[in-house]
């Protein structure tokens, strides 16, 4: 099935999530430019008749845009012909009581598309394939169960002949799995879990290597401490990359459960972990582990870039990965060799650094500072000043990458947290949390975010910046030298690509932690974002928390948010004034 492959490389679409396989969120259209954005003005606006946190943007085949809300997870088409006059809706029946089993908001990151159908999953982890003309259901699996703590808020990407999907729930203690499934009839095809063998799938663990090295005849359970592997966590719910050249599908696994590292000693493998596997047959090719026994709650699951760039005076396939932990990663993709490792947000103080020393017994691994080690510390110890927080130093909102400057464009949290790690049981469904946080901006700063330019050859910031609160919106760059991003007070910008200058802003009318895509309609070229304030730093005002700092997520610094913007989603659509 190629017809992916084809529909990614016109411009004048948005097929993907991810824009692209390789996540380079980079459009070839240049009708807008540096030059021209200041004339960017809203043509049309859509509301979504649903609160909370939007993420995700729009796909846009042909004629027609497509995307889900936040729960209930309400699919529409729009009729580009007809300024987003509906074609149709699709609304699923879902139970409720999945929502408090969600951690960080009811979010969905969109939909994906093949073979003329529309390919849902929903916060219950059905995953749905609709019929892309009508809206109608064509087949429905269920990929998890919320009763267990499974959910689902990742899009769904379609490679080749298969939709592959990831699962939420790595605060309640859920085994993290990848599974494909057949695009024709939604039959399972493979699955691969991030902890133990991946016993219902042809994986072959003594082919399982680590740095490039095999790791032996089982696939990290030795790393865990008794059976806590299968409460395990290392959860898959960020976005999924593929070079179809080595035929390998690139994800990240997230947080090891619990939050408390005092009750499951070990690395904790392969939770926080690059991975490369096979899009056929779901064989590991290679693993890397950013964060090994994880302190901190830095989830692993952030995009993969996939770049052709210099290193060393010679071309390389590589992989780019903004980690929760701090650390602006790039890999050989082939191998999984690591190639640079630095710090992307000048606050990060939990590691000095990443081992980069080969002949070291620590290489590949940070250096972790024992003053901000939780486990350190221990149970019912307040660990303070650590940064980056939680939240990371970057969560789930996607970068840009433009191949005609070579920058990654990257959205950024600058929070630092107190952690505290409790003893916790395991209860089927409840939260297994086992950790209570404050976060707030670093010390003598007010900025809590930065959008920066790196260049991940060399692991620098070419430039930064300042926004009062992380920027929680996925980034997008363009041919004609422009880059958009959202921020939480509902600013959509646009800022010069080479140097950063701010070009033009537009108050949407909620907070944006969407993606800003761009599509061609009718030979001219349109942006579009989803506005909608919630996620992980948005979730105090999404789910109508009055003491900032109660419950899982809340963010002390994140309440002055209520101050700019209230809830509701609603799409906008931008084109250049008089076009
Ligand atoms: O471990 C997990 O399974 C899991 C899932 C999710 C999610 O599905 O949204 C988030 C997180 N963890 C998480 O740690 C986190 O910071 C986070 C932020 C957000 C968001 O959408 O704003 N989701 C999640
Ligand atoms: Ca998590």
């Amino acid at each position: 099935n190629e017809e992916l492959i084809t529909l990614q490389k016109n411009a004048k679409n948005w097929a993907l999530p991810t824009g692209d396989y390789s996540n380079h969120r980079f459009s070839e259209l240049n009708q807008i430019t540096n030059k021209n954005v200041k004339d960017l003005v809203p043509v049309w606006t859509f509301s979504t008749g649903v609160l909370r946190g939007h993420e995700g943007n729009p796909l846009v085949i042909g004629d027609v845009m497509y995307f889900s809300t936040p729960f209930p997870n309400i699919v529409y088409a729009l009729d580009l012909n007809n300024d987003g006059k509906i074609l149709w809706k699709y609304e699923p029946k879902q139970d409720p009581s999945v929502i408090p089993v969600m951690c960080c908001d009811t979010v969905t990151r969109g939909v994906a598309y093949g073979d003329g159908k529309i390919i849902l999953g929903q916060a219950d982890t059905t995953l749905v394939a609709l019929d892309a003309k009508t809206g109608q259901p064509v087949w429905s699996v269920k990929n998890g169960d919320p009763a267990k703590g499974e959910t689902n808020t990742s899009a769904p990407q379609v490679i080749k002949d298969n939709v592959i999907i990831g699962i939420s729930g790595g605060e309640f203690g859920v085994r993290g799995s990848v599974t494909a499934y057949d695009l024709k009839t939604g039959k399972k095809v493979w699955r691969g879990y991030s902890m133990g063998p991946d016993s219902d799938t042809l994986i072959d663990p003594e082919k399982t290597t680590a740095l490039g090295k095999p790791v032996g005849a089982n696939s990290g359970t030795n790393t865990w401490e008794g059976d806590q592997w299968k409460i395990g966590g290392g959860t898959t719910w960020g976005w999924i990359s593929y070079d179809p050249e080595l035929n390998l599908v690139y994800y990240g696994s997230g947080n090891p459960s619990t939050w408390n590292p005092v009750q499951r000693p070990g690395d904790n493998r392969w939770s926080m972990s690059v991975w490369a596997r096979d899009a056929d047959s779901g064989k590991v090719k290679w693993i890397y582990q950013m964060t090994p026994h994880d302190e901190w709650d830095y989830d692993g699951i952030n995009e993969m870039v996939l770049t052709e760039q210099k290193i060393g005076g010679k071309e390389r396939k590589l992989l780019t990965h903004f980690d929760r932990n701090g650390f602006g990663y790039t890999l050989d993709r082939v191998t999984g060799e690591l190639l640079v490792a630095e710090k992307y947000d000048p606050a990060v103080n939990w590691a000095t650094k990443v081992d980069m020393d080969k002949s070291s017994k620590s290489y590949g691994r940070p250096l972790v500072v024992p003053q901000f080690s939780t486990a350190h510390g221990g149970e019912d110890v307040n660990t303070k000043g650590i940064c980056p927080a939680a939240l990371g130093s970057k969560d789930e909102q996607p970068s840009a990458y433009s191949p005609l400057t070579e920058l990654h464009y990257v959205p950024t949290n600058h929070v630092c947290m107190d952690y505290e790690p409790f003893r916790v049981s395991y209860t089927a469904g409840q939260p297994y949390v086992g950790a209570t946080l404050s976060m707030y901006p670093p010390k003598g700063e007010s900025n809590m975010g930065n959008f920066i330019a790196w260049d991940a050859k060399v692991g620098k910031i070419v430039w930064s910046n300042k926004e009062q609160f992380s920027v929680w919106s996925g980034a997008l760059a363009t041919a004609g030298n422009v880059v958009f991003y959202g921020t939480l007070e509902g600013y959509l910008k646009a800022v010069d690509a080479k140097t950063g200058e701010e070009l033009y802003k537009f108050k949407t009318p909620s907070g944006i932690i969407g993606n800003v895509m761009t599509y061609e309609h009718k030979g001219k070229q349109f942006v579009a974002i989803l506005s909608g304030v919630g996620g992980w730093a948005g979730i105090g005002l999404a789910a109508g928390l009055t003491d900032p700092n109660a419950g899982l997520g809340a963010v002390g610094g994140y309440a002055a948010l209520s101050n700019y913007t209230a809830l509701g989603g609603q799409l906008t659509v931008f084109a250049l004034h008089g076009k």
